[in-house]
């Protein structure tokens, strides 16, 4: 089955989780928004400037070139984050700094660039306008950024700078988010020992636990550790039971494939129902990864390999992750922050029918277009991935890509 389908397949049926908290701006990037925030004022809510110049009426300026100016008496000078004394009449203009108060009566304002300030013996000094202003030149209108009771930032959205920034305009320091989605992760295999321990003979250190944690986490997530179980259904089947009662989502790594000691698929069948959904994906690396929803929650057996570990998690885990936030995504999963384009320097191959990642390097040329060089290795080699910067995605339907080729490249 395509990594796509596969995701849609289990993503479908989970419901986003609905605990929620109230969060300071501060702490707020990256969370998903729990509703949708309607604005509470309309911004801006003066008229303002836009340039320093002069504040006019607009028709008074009709036809005013360097040819033929146009005269006002300067009859006020209006700072920022002052009400303006006076209105302007016809014939009339007040210097303006960017970001003051329109006075009333004015239309427009011409930059000062664009004029020349007379000192005259008495009274009043003169401006000279040597081009025309349109009503509403260099003028932000009240209303234009955001009305009152528009949306302002819509439910689902992973909140950005940007985000930030509206809800600071409007005067909204605290936002309600959706819960950190909990992310159970379960090591398998007896030759498997913590990182902290030293392996025996035929032993491995865990490398899966620390590179799933890093992607649940990336993703929004809260990862939560439950250590190593040992080759026994059994004993399998308790402790990921237990994980999965304390999460929103389980994730164990090995015994995913078809030897009598990859015990992954029945211990995760025996769950909850409906079970087991996929048992192999078309991906490499990856493809014995077991999909399954048990009770309502996703839960995902990945293949040992490190490398194969982590592009699954990349792909179908982290997807997994903001859809129980609540964040609105793609279908097939993909669609993320953290893609490039670049051109790929020497061909790769591919087997048609299914979603190939290949490890690259990533370097700018003389002409600042970005190029991607395979690494080969292994996908039981931890290395292999970090002396590459990315991964090269080869579509579903493609048998190969050529060098010269521009491809997708993703940042896991
Ligand atoms: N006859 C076949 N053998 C294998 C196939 C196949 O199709 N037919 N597929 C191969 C592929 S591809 C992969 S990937 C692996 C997946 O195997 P499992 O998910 O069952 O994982 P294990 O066999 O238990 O482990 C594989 C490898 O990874 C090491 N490992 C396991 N957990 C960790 C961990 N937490 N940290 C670091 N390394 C880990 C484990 O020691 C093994 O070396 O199956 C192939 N075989
Ligand atoms: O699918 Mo395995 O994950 O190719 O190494």
């Amino acid at each position: 089955m395509p990594p796509g389908e596969a995701f849609a397949a289990v993503a479908r049926g989970c419901s986003p989780i609905a605990r929620t908290e109230i969060v300071p701006l501060r702490t707020a990037l990256g969370r998903v928004l729990a509703s949708d925030v309607a604005a509470s004022e309309t911004l801006p809510a003066f008229a303002r400037s836009t340039m320093d110049g002069y504040a006019v009426r607009a028709a008074d300026t009709h036809g005013a070139s360097e040819q033929s100016p146009a005269y006002l008496r300067l009859v006020d000078d209006v700072p920022t984050a002052v009400v303006p004394r006076r209105p302007i009449g016809p014939r009339e203009a007040a210097r303006i700094h960017t970001g003051a108060m329109i006075p009333p009566g004015a239309d427009a304002v011409v930059m000062v660039e664009d004029t020349n300030l007379h000192p005259v013996p008495v009274g009043d000094a003169e401006v000279e306008i040597l081009a025309a202003a349109a009503p509403g030149e260099n003028v932000l209108t009240v209303g234009e950024d955001i009305r009152a009771g528009a949306c302002a930032v819509p439910a689902g959205r992973r909140l950005r700078a940007a985000d930030l920034g509206g809800f600071a305009a409007l005067g909204i320091t605290r936002v309600q988010v959706a819960a950190q989605p909990r992310v159970a992760i379960l090591s398998t295999g007896d030759e498997v020992v913590p990182a902290s321990a030293a392996p025996g003979p035929a032993q491995v250190r865990d490398v899966n636990a620390t590179t799933i944690a890093a992607i649940v986490e990336r993703a929004g997530g809260v990862a939560v550790a439950h250590g190593i179980a040992a080759d026994s259904t059994l004993m399998l089947e308790r402790t990921a039971r237990a994980a999965l009662d304390d999460a929103d989502a389980l994730v164990i790594s090995a015994g995913s494939s078809v030897s009598v000691r990859d015990l992954t698929a029945e211990a995760i069948g025996a769950l909850g129902a409906p079970g087991v959904l996929v048992h192999g994906i078309a991906i490499k690396p990856g493809k014995p990864t077991v999909l399954a929803r048990c009770g309502g929650k996703p839960v995902v057996g990945l293949p040992g390999n490190p490398a194969s570990a982590l592009v699954v998690a990349w792909r179908i885990v982290r997807p997994l992750v903001r859809v129980l936030a609540g964040e609105r995504i793609d279908d097939d999963g993909l669609g993320d922050e953290r893609e490039l384009a670049a051109v790929l320097d020497v061909a790769v191959p591919s087997r048609p029918g299914r979603e190939d990642y290949v490890p690259c390097t990533l370097a700018r040329d003389g002409a600042g277009h970005l190029r991607a060089t395979p690494v080969f290795g292994a996908s039981n080699l931890i290395f292999t991935l970090v002396r590459a910067d990315a991964l090269i995605a080869i579509p579903f339907d493609r048998s190969g890509v050529a060098a010269g080729e521009t491809v997708r490249v993703i940042v896991p």
